[in-house]
């Protein structure tokens, strides 16, 4: 496999402090190093520098829209660019807002990608929808053609033109959805598997229908869009809303393991590790591990040797 990794320490989409500090806690993990020693090509394109634009107000509930789209607009050049050098694109966040610069990066070099969304939420809210006006809970409302009449003029956000349909997703792990979020998921049609789903089929059979869904007819590239919160806060506490009944440890890596075997992952963004949310360093490095873990599962560790 030959990797880019771009690190994404950006926080704005929300508003807990240390979000920012995922990527370097990953890499201090030996990411890097243990995707070299698998196998794995690795070029290390850095931290994107994402600084806050000054004098940046509110829309409505929305904080900081033109330091979201920015840091978006910068991250989909940099995605674009690890495509065009033909490695598979590693984003490292930072907060769950960067699935909007990851995913419109990606389809610049890859028309036809689908998406795994691995989350306990949908991030699906509209800016007008929203509870919290956090945009880490908004990203795939701005990718879905589908929703694009009830996506208002936001100042930074113009550039963003959405590049999938419902029919091009499908979200695991779902378990904490606000109720504009639900009527969006059913109404859209949009291919889900809660805890519920998860509990009834077991992992190997929602892979083996996310595939069928996706990507086993017509072979497509893959966007995994993995937020750590999917898993069981017991196994990764370290995230900005946990949310309990989740991925154990075996079922978050297993996912990864049967992507890494479609052949197709194109590009994968591993968000919402937040070190300052460990109440322990146990916590922390828990989080950051499993982080790690399922990355290198991406990428061919496979439990079996
Ligand atoms: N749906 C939430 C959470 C988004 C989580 C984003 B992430 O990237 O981490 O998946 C709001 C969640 N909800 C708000 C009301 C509370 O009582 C319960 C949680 C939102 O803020 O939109
Ligand atoms: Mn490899
Ligand atoms: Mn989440
Ligand atoms: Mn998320």
């Amino acid at each position: 496999h030959s990797v880019g990794i771009i690190g994404a320490p950006f926080s704005r989409g929300q508003r807990k402090g240390g979000v920012e500090k995922g990527p370097d806690y990953i890499r201090t993990a030996g990411l890097i190093e243990k995707l070299q020693a698998q196998g794995c090509q690795v070029k290390d394109y850095g931290n994107l520098k994402l600084d806050d634009v000054p004098n940046d107000e509110p829309f409505g509930k929305v904080r900081m829209p033109k330091t979201v789209g920015l840091a978006n607009q910068r991250l989909a050049d940099a995605v674009h660019t690890v495509k065009k050098e033909g490695r598979a694109c590693v984003v490292l966040g930072g907060d769950h807002s960067l699935a909007i610069g990851s995913i419109l990066g990606h389809a610049r070099s890859q028309r036809d990608l689908c998406l795994v969304w691995v989350d306990a939420h949908a991030d699906i809210n509209t800016p007008l929808t929203s509870p919290t006006g956090n945009v880490h809970g908004q990203p795939v409302s701005y990718l879905l053609k589908e929703l694009q009449s009830k996506i208002p003029v936001m100042p930074g956000f113009s550039w963003i033109k959405p590049c999938i349909t419902a029919k091009d997703i499908v979200y695991i792990g779902l378990r904490d959805l606000d109720p504009e979020e639900h009527y969006i998921v059913k109404n859209l049609g949009i291919k889900s598997f809660s805890m519920t789903e998860l509990d009834r089929l077991g992992m190997g059979r929602v892979m083996e229908e996310t595939s069928d869904h996706l990507f086993s007819k017509v072979k497509r590239p893959i966007h995994l869009s993995y937020d750590i919160d999917a898993l069981d806060p017991l196994v990764a506490p370290a995230t900005g809303t946990p949310a309990i009944g989740g991925l154990t440890y075996r079922e978050g890596i297993y996912v990864a393991e049967e992507i890494c075997k479609t052949g197709l992952l194109s590009a994968v963004d591993l968000v919402e590790v937040n070190p300052s949310r460990g109440k322990t360093e146990e916590e922390i490095r828990s989080t950051v591990n499993a982080a790690v873990s399922v990355v290198l599962s991406c990428f061919g560790q496979a439990r079996e040797g």
